[in-house]
């Protein structure tokens, strides 16, 4: 056996249950090898391991998994909402059972530590456990008649089969933030996860197979073809709502091509999130919400503060906590205790990073700490002074643990330059002075505000964005509205 297969191997049998580490795609209620037997690796980032050779589905075997998913869905559609609601929470209540092993599985293929990996299987799980309990409030109205001899009812109907392309960053919850709200209205699904990332969404279908869901209902195509199965997806009649995280630019693509069958589609892409602190802002708190927002996930989430405004007063007070916390940071491989931060995901991100960093240097900005590579997907917690609206990071998602500090003089200013850019996904700020809590909220053009806080992910809230931010809601109970069809009854009698 090769030293490769044996690591992977070795990885395998580290797991409680090992059967969780399933290589294979999930269509039609079956575990299958692609046709072609042709497969595709995933490493892991932190070592550059091959940890599984995953199988390699071709456009024509996304098809077949469409077609098992829209003739599963009348019977899956047809059972009582508090039957689907009991297989979704037996799902959430799996998923928190092997929480240990599907973080292992998480941090191997996409490298955050592992308690981070782990907080997001809770995370993930969470919308299984929510919408499980949304299945069973899913209301109709009558509206009294235009005529007196017309009754008029309105229905909410599942939208059909699902189709969800979800990107390499949250593995576990991107895949159950859209399968959770489209199996509870009664739809049935068909994800394709990132070829970078596929080992998360195939444990959740083993467990979602264990947890009772029907043959069909839930599939996962696992394919290093992405743009082929992207096609598919928008172009297959039998797929009746299109969902996709991830960049804008992709998200344009798959728009265009799902306008020719007026697809209906939920959009959650990039960000450039604005931080802003004010002059009468808990500087400490800031610095703690900062480093939240910013250096989760290894700066690696739409929502990571990308743009740092700190009022021209408190800028060098703040700079000065916030290099102290950030040198704090511990890179390293994310299955090692105490490791903070972990690797970027490819070395595209990597120059990414380090593109951003260069482009900044030369127009003026300074390093206050961090700016070097440390070696494979490996990068120093960076703090950048002295930026400027000119420089690349500043219109661009960096996407990686770069903290960019931009000083202002006037709360008008620092609205208008936060507002300054396509995206509208996540923006935050710290002040006390209610009056400015309020002018400020309100004045900010993004889909999330967070107060006082850097974190604002859960289950419980509508989470989305504005402009090219994308198109939709996921979680809360406004979440389950793109997975229904609202039907107008008009009854003579
Ligand atoms: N708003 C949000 O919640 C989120 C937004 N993002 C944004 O996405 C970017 C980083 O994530 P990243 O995964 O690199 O984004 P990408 O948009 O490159 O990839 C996202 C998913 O789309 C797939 N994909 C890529 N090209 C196509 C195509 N032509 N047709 C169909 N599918 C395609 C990818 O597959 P493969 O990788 O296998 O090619 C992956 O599964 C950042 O801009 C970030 O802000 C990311 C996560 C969440
Ligand atoms: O993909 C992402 O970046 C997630 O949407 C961020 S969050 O849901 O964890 O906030």
């Amino acid at each position: 056996m090769t030293a490769a297969a044996t690591e992977a191997e070795a990885f395998k049998a580290s797991l409680k249950d090992p059967s969780l580490l399933e290589t294979r795609a999930f269509v039609a209620g079956h575990w299958v090898e692609a046709r072609d037997g042709k497969t595709f690796a995933v490493t892991n980032p932190a070592t550059g391991a091959i940890i599984a050779r995953v199988a390699d589905l071709s456009r024509a075997e996304a098809a077949e998994a469409i077609e098992a998913a829209h003739q599963a869905m009348a019977g899956w559609s047809a059972r009582a909402a508090q039957d689907r609601a009991r297989i979704l929470r037996r799902w959430f209540d799996l998923m928190m059972e092997n929480q240990d092993d599907l973080g292992r599985i998480l941090t191997a293929e996409q490298g955050k530590p592992l308690a981070e990996a782990k907080g997001e299987i809770a995370y993930g799980a969470g919308f299984i456990e929510w919408f499980g309990e949304e299945a069973k409030r899913i209301y109709g109205e009558t509206i009294p008649g235009h005529q007196a001899d017309k009754r008029i009812s309105v229905i909410r109907q599942p939208v059909g089969t699902v189709a969800a392309i979800t990107p390499w960053n949250f593995p576990t919850a991107m895949i159950t933030r859209k399968c959770a709200p489209a199996l509870a209205a009664g739809c049935s699904f068909v994800g394709r996860p990132a070829s970078e990332t596929p080992l998360s969404a195939l444990a959740l279908a083993v467990l979602g197979e264990r947890a009772g869901l029907p043959p069909g209902i839930f599939g996962v195509v696992t394919s290093s073809r992405s743009s082929e199965i992207g096609r598919e997806f928008c172009e297959n009649p039998r797929v009746r709502k299109l969902t996709f995280t991830g960049s804008t630019e992709v998200g344009r693509i798959l728009l265009r091509q799902a306008a020719d069958q007026v697809l209906k589609c939920s959009m959650e892409l990039g960000g450039n999130a604005p931080f802003i602190v004010f002059d009468d802002a808990d500087l400490d708190a800031a610095v703690e919400g900062a480093m939240a927002s910013k250096y989760r996930n290894n700066g690696q989430t739409c929502v990571c503060a990308n743009r740092i405004y700190v009022q021209a007063s408190v800028y060098d007070a703040f700079a000065a906590k916030l290099a102290t916390a950030v040198e704090k940071l511990k890179v390293g491989d994310g299955m090692t205790p105490g490791v903070t931060t972990g690797p970027l995901i490819n070395q595209a991100a990597v120059e990414k990073v380090e593109d951003h960093i260069r482009d900044a240097l030369a127009q003026g900005a300074q390093v206050l700490t961090g700016g070097q590579p440390l070696g494979g997907l490996f990068f120093q917690p960076t703090v950048l002074t002295g930026v400027t609206d000119a420089m690349k990071l500043t219109q661009e998602e960096t996407f990686g643990p770069v903290a960019p500090l931009f000083k202002f003089e006037t709360e008008a200013e620092a609205i208008a330059r936060a507002n300054d850019t396509i995206f509208g996904l996540a923006s935050y700020f710290y002040a006390r002075d209610i009056g400015r809590i309020t002018r400020v909220q309100e004045g900010l053009e993004y889909g999330i505000v967070g107060v006082n806080t850097g974190l604002i992910s859960t289950e419980v809230a509508p989470f989305g964005g504005v402009k090219q931010s994308g198109l939709g809601r996921e979680g809360s109970r406004h979440g389950i509205e793109d997975y229904l069809e609202m039907k107008y009854i008009c009854l003579a009698v």
